[in-house]
């Protein structure tokens, strides 16, 4: 339902999303004749928006965040104005999972890791990133958003790092948060990057350990019980991810993350999947039917037909894919899918992802 927002500058054209500290609209800008993003706050003890502001105020500037226009109070609410941004990394998904190519998913990966590395060289930690967070363009460019629960981890004139600190009550969101956090663990730039793990480790395969699909959700309590004992492996098929896992894990409280080391070990998982022959599409089997598999499979013959090997327009599901491996040569022509007919395989590449828990469930990987 559209809240009551009578403004002469901005007319109110639809709700975009809803989140637990308020709810944001579309609207046309008057002065400017030009549509814009308008977040209006649920009345609160403590107002989220003034902290929102408060780092809007420095970052709007920067690649992948959005313009900070207008801000105020309508009646008791307080209200931000921002440019108008795409979709939600969550929701685009739940339409382009199944023709997203892996490099794409790393390349979004990429840009968010980036987003995080911005809001941290501003002094400021997130504390509450997920994939809702991200808004993605048509162009595919990602911007991080909602601001309102940021904190400074560090005095920026005195350059003191926040003093560590427990019996923290919970801040984020469950499905995201750093087991450090579910553990009440004051929060420092470790945690924003163990959330963005999660967040990739979701993106490419749709799911995480205690999120088994979109419909069943696990209390808090659960969630941190599986965490406490995931393994990298569980999360990565990438032996480069996993070590980006392991090294955030291994954060002490202050430390100031080595973030190109971080950068080079996505753009390495990046570049051996480009170089890859194969590319794996990571596909819930579960909410494909067998008429839409079908379908997609003519769609997908027909394009490799007229495109050969213009991977990113295919898709399919991991669930129908069958590879054998023959052990006597070092590559194999993989003639069970069309778009690996006559292409030579690494074998090495097949049975390292197929090392993975998580591929290994989608992918049934017949080794001879
Ligand atoms: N600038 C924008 N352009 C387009 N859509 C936006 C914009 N800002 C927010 N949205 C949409 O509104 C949703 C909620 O926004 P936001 O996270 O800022 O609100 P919130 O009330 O703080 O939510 P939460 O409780 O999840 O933290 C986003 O996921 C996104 O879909």
């Amino acid at each position: 339902m559209m809240v009551e927002f009578k403004s002469d500058r901005y007319a109110l054209d639809s709700l975009l999303g809803e989140g637990n500290f308020g709810s944001v609209y579309k609207a046309l800008d008057k002065k400017t004749d030009t549509y814009v993003a308008i977040k209006i706050e649920k009345t609160q003890k403590i107002s989220q928006i003034s902290m929102e502001v408060e780092v809007l105020k420095q970052i709007s500037g920067e690649n992948g965040f959005p313009k900070l226009i207008d801000f105020g109070k309508y009646e008791d609410k307080p209200y931000v104005v921002m440019t108008l941004l795409g979709q939600n990394l969550q929701k685009k998904f739940q339409i382009i999972r199944k023709i997203i190519s892996v490099e794409r998913v790393l390349d979004i990966g990429i840009q968010c890791f980036k987003r995080i590395k911005t809001l941290h060289d501003y002094y400021y930690i997130h504390r509450d990133l997920k994939p809702q967070q991200f808004l993605i363009n048509e162009d595919f460019n990602v911007f991080l958003i909602d601001f309102g629960l940021c904190r400074k981890y560090m005095n920026s004139k005195l350059m003191i790092h926040v003093p560590y600190s427990d019996n923290r009550p919970f801040v984020g969101t469950a499905n995201y948060a750093s087991l450090n956090t579910h553990l009440g663990i004051q929060q420092s730039r470790r945690d924003d990057l163990e959330s963005f793990c999660y967040i990739l480790s979701y993106l490419l395969y749709g799911k995480l350990p205690w999120i088994p699909n979109d419909k069943i959700k696990y209390d808090e309590k659960s969630i941190k019980k599986i965490k406490t004992t995931v393994a990298p492996s569980n999360l990565f098929a990438s032996s480069s991810l996993v070590q980006f896992f392991i090294y955030v894990k291994s954060l002490t409280f202050e430390k100031n993350p080595d973030y190109q080391y971080l950068f080079d070990l996505i753009s390495q998982a990046l570049f051996e999947e480009k170089s890859s022959s194969m590319s794996i599409f990571i596909i819930d089997g579960s909410t494909n039917s067998k008429s839409s598999i079908k379908k997609r499979e003519r769609k997908s013959r027909k394009k490799t037909i007229n495109n050969k090997f213009k991977r990113s327009n295919l898709c399919r599901s991991l669930d129908n894919i069958n590879i054998s491996i023959n052990n006597s040569s070092q590559t194999q022509v993989c003639d069970h899918l069309p778009e690996f007919k006559d292409r030579k395989i690494f074998k090495s590449q097949i049975l390292r992802a197929a090392e993975s828990p998580i591929v290994q469930e989608r992918l049934k990987c017949c080794v001879m």
